[in-house]
């Protein structure tokens, strides 16, 4: 079964626009748990845009269900990760000023940088994830980091289903397979939404979770964030 992990960055987004703190993100991801969610995913940036260091040490305590910490492995996020201790820490290489996330990571140039963070965050009981383009050389790569899981960047699936071409769902499977085979659990994420999910989750196998933001916050506008997550769910069943 494919676990549904809510990425509540654009909550944080809301919030931060006013400088108070409507929509509490403690209270939002409270009730997306209530609505059926299995999961939490944060991605708190250097420049605290959205997502802010605190609010990791908030939900820690309240979430029931899995949390997950994204970001680039930068000290502070290293230790942000050791303080808190989520289920999941998921390394993504972005550049500071990154809009969002824009590429996986080179597991054969930065193998050993790799190697060492996710033995330092296993150690310490969470599991670890990296980020990484659909490129069967960069899962090899990924399996000699020691990491748990690979999490497939899904943005490059998005905009070709948009324009017509789900094809390149292929290279994904591809890449998933030759993961599970290599002993990684398979997660996926990056502007998945409504739209694209179902085709996604019925061509590319052994996927143990997605994370989705953007799209499914924006949706919840039309929708509401129940009904909104009541439709991933069932996609993914
Ligand atoms: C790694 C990933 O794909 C998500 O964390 C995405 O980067 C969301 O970040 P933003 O909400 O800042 O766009
Ligand atoms: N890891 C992907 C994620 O957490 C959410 O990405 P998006 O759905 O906001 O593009």
């Amino acid at each position: 079964m494919t676990k549904l992990s809510v990425n509540i960055n654009k909550i944080a987004t809301l919030r931060n626009a006013r400088g108070g703190d409507i929509p509490n993100v403690v209270e939002a991801a409270l009730n997306i748990e209530k609505f059926g969610a299995e999961g939490i995913t944060v991605h708190p940036r250097p420049d605290e845009r959205h997502i802010r260091y605190s609010d990791c040490h908030d939900l820690k305590p309240v979430l029931t269900t899995e949390f997950n910490i994204e970001g680039k492995p930068i000290q502070k996020f290293i230790d942000l990760v050791l303080e808190v201790k989520p289920a999941q820490v998921t390394l993504v290489p972005d550049a500071e000023d990154a809009i969002t996330s824009n590429a996986g990571w080179d597991t054969i140039k930065h193998r050993e940088y790799l190697q060492d963070v996710i033995a330092e965050f296993k150690s310490n009981g969470v599991r670890t994830s990296i980020f990484v383009d659909p490129v069967k050389e960069m899962i090899e790569g990924a399996a000699k980091t020691g990491t748990d899981r690979i999490e497939l960047y899904t943005e490059s699936f998005a905009v070709d289903y948009a324009e017509g071409r789900p094809d390149s769902a292929k290279a994904y499977a591809q890449c998933a397979q030759l993961a599970h085979e290599l002993g990684l659990g398979v997660n996926a994420g990056h502007d998945l939404s409504l739209k694209n999910l179902r085709y996604f989750k019925e061509n590319v196998p052994h996927l143990a979770e997605v994370s989705i933001g953007h799209a499914l916050i924006s949706e919840a506008l039309y929708l509401g964030l129940e009904k909104t997550i009541e439709h991933y769910l069932k996609l993914l069943k």
